[in-house]
């Protein structure tokens, strides 16, 4: 029998199994083969002999992907919260978010949170910059009004037989916007210390919650994000809209940095790829060629 782990718990796995939850334990032979079952995977297990007992978590199948904060495999997309005001839009931190999931085959959604904290000059000052993300293939909801019932509807018709996850900056919105889609998981939130201008971590579940026909999982801000599980050699495939030009440049390796005859800084040039995100991809070079090897856990 086969089901998928939503909820992990001293040494309890608990399953989906077509709509009903069913408690299991890691089997013996399971721990020998020392695999450690994640949130999101799909697991075959032995069903208990009689009631009242537990079945046997056997195995797990091949995964997707696995982010290691929080441990969840097989995820099909990410929700990426992104907050408008306060904290204020980085279009750096956004890109390297971005970087993140392309790296993990995540799908990335992008979507703009305290959307109700910009005037109307500053909301319409964002958009050329959100126009540029749906360029590029991104799907971006930036609803005026924050909560707007439309985008929550679009967004709830997202969700079917798929695993989503809610990432993004600490105190960016990513559990109330899932209190808002999901009102019964009334999950906690953390009040944004203005002092400080950044939230609390209030996010420490990894479980997943099933709605619309799918699971989704909120996950604990990150307060800053490092260039993680790229190298300087493939961070160019971490931007689709470099990927999608390279057949173009002279040199089968180009960099498009100063490689002659460049389709990636023709496109630059002609505007058709973002300035912003250009200038970010130089940046994150830079921090990968300065970067001293990390060593320790992740
Ligand atoms: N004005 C406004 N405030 C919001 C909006 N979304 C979230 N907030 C507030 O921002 C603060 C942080 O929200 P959370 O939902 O806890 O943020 P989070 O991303 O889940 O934070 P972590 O769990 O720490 O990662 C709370 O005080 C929310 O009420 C919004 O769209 N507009
Ligand atoms: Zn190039």
């Amino acid at each position: 029998m086969q089901g998928r782990i939503i909820k992990q718990i001293s040494g309890y796995y608990d399953l989906e199994v077509n709509g009903q939850i069913v408690r299991t334990r890691a089997a013996g032979n399971l721990r020998q083969k020392k695999v450690s079952p994640l949130v999101g995977d799909i697991a075959n297990y032995t069903p208990a002999e009689e009631n009242g007992e537990l079945g046997y978590l056997t195995s797990v199948e091949p995964r997707t992907n696995a982010l290691v904060r929080p441990p969840v495999a097989n995820i099909d997309q990410a929700i990426l919260i992104t907050a408008a005001a306060e904290p204020a839009f980085s279009a750096n931190l956004l890109d390297r978010f971005l970087v993140y999931l392309e790296g993990k085959h995540i799908q990335p959604l992008i979507y703009l949170t305290k959307t109700d904290l910009l005037s109307d000059t500053q909301y319409e000052q964002l958009r050329p910059t959100l126009a540029g993300y749906e360029q590029v293939g991104y799907q971006v909801f930036a609803p005026r009004e924050a909560f707007a019932a439309a985008t929550l509807k679009q967004l709830h018709g997202l969700f079917a037989d798929k695993l989503t996850i809610f990432t993004g900056q600490t105190g960016a919105g990513k559990s109330t916007l899932i209190n808002h889609l999901e009102p019964n998981l009334n999950l906690a939130t953390g009040e944004i210390s203005k002092s400080l201008g950044r939230g609390k971590h209030t996010t420490r579940t990894t479980d997943l919650y099933p709605a619309d026909g799918g699971l989704l999982a909120d996950t604990p801000g990150f307060s800053s994000l490092g260039l993680l599980d790229v190298t300087l050699d493939d961070l160019r495939d971490r931007f689709p809209e470099f990927v999608e030009r390279a057949g173009g440049c002279k040199f089968r390796g180009c960099q498009h940095v100063s490689e002659p005859k460049c389709a990636v800084k023709a496109a630059l040039a002609a505007g058709e790829i973002m300035q912003s995100r250009y200038d970010n991809y130089l940046q994150f070079r830079a921090e990968l060629s300065n970067q001293r090897p990390v060593y320790g856990k992740n």
